[in-house]
């Protein structure tokens, strides 16, 4: 049988490789995606991070046991955790925690931030994990993806600890956590009738990755 997951991304495949394929992946990839861009991003992803931590927590809440409660918790750590990269990539630029913390959210940062928490706070935690999971497991394939594109993480590129953070094993292991705990929940709550909304939520999420890479392009805030 194909993973839940695997059918989304089928079914949501244009939207997935305009995620996936987006301009400023592209120049994480080759180096040549613009500084400013990168800062912008970094710092609006911290603020994006800090967030989607609390979805998880929503997780935690809405567990059918005790199992999934535990997974939930340590997916929440697993995110507040990587908020390290970005507290050390900013300190170099002499940016520092507070000045983060203090940066206004993107508007890019809201829509997407509070979409999957929403759709966490109305549904049960299928409806959760289904929104949580073009971020976690994206990022795992972008990773993996510019890792092995040879310039990904060849010593001349600025972004190369970026590409190495999310193709290493840590990061590997949350994303495949991921699409355990989406098939578990799958097990316990999908049914054919419930099937178009799910899939409606991962498209959505999946469009909402993109505009944050566009977001970062644009410098917008
Ligand atoms: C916007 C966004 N999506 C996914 C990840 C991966 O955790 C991230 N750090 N930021």
């Amino acid at each position: 049988m194909t993973s839940l997951f695997e059918r989304l991304k089928s079914d949501a495949a244009a939207d997935w490789d305009a995620y996936v394929r987006h301009p400023f992946v592209l120049g994480l990839g080759d180096g040549t995606l613009s500084r400013p861009s990168f800062q912008h991003y970094l710092v609006q992803d911290y603020l994006f991070l800090i967030e989607f931590a609390r979805a998880y927590a929503i997780g935690v809440y809405k567990a059918p046991n005790a199992l999934e409660m535990r997974k939930a918790s340590a997916g929440m750590h697993a995110i507040l955790d990587e908020t390290s990269l970005h507290l050390k990539l900013c300190a170099e630029w002499g940016l520092s925690q507070e000045a983060v913390e203090s940066t206004a959210e993107a508007r890019a940062t809201i829509a997407y931030t509070r979409f999957v928490q929403e759709a966490g706070l109305r549904g049960d935690m299928l409806d959760l994990v289904v929104a949580l999971s073009p971020c976690v497991v994206g990022y795992a394939e972008i990773g993996t993806d510019l890792a092995a594109a040879g310039t990904g993480l060849d010593g001349a590129n600025p972004y190369a600890a970026w590409i190495r953070e999310y193709a290493g094993e840590g990061y590997q292991g949350v994303a495949e956590a991921s699409l355990a705990q989406i098939d578990r929940l799958a097990a316990l709550y999908l049914t054919q009738a419930r099937y178009p909304r799910l899939l409606e939520i991962f498209r959505q999420a999946v469009r909402l990755e993109a505009d944050f890479w566009q977001m970062g392009l644009d410098l917008a805030d």
